[in-house]
């Protein structure tokens, strides 16, 4: 079962994960992509969530993508999550989303 984390420990997983807000309750990634970007990605990242058995909350908008995460039974953010949140970023490199800190070059 895992187990919440900390205010310190949140904030020390966030400074891993680009992109990335939030804190003890959620963590939340908005990401801009155009749709058939953001249909694929979330196809993959659905799969990935199932073989995990951990899932996001994506709200969708045109060009717009947020994906929340949380663990629901924990009422807040555990370790699961922010292995999500890590596969969740490596699936949108793969469809050309860079990490918001990378520059390009
Ligand atoms: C029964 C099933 O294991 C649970 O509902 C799983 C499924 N996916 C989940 N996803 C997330 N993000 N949090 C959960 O607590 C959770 N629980």
């Amino acid at each position: 079962m895992p187990t919440k984390l900390d205010a310190h420990r949140v904030a020390d997983a966030l400074s891993t994960l680009p992109g990335w807000s939030g804190d003890t309750s959620t963590i939340v990634r908005r990401v801009t992509m155009d749709e058939e970007t953001a249909n694929e990605a979330v196809e993959k990242i659905s799969i990935v969530a199932n073989e995990m058995n951990h899932h996001p909350v994506v709200d969708r908008a045109p060009g717009v993508t947020i994906f929340t995460v949380w663990t629901h039974s924990q009422g807040g953010v555990t370790d699961l999550d922010i292995a999500l949140a890590s596969r969740i970023s490596d699936i949108l490199r793969q469809h050309g989303i860079a990490d918001p800190s990378d520059t390009g070059t």
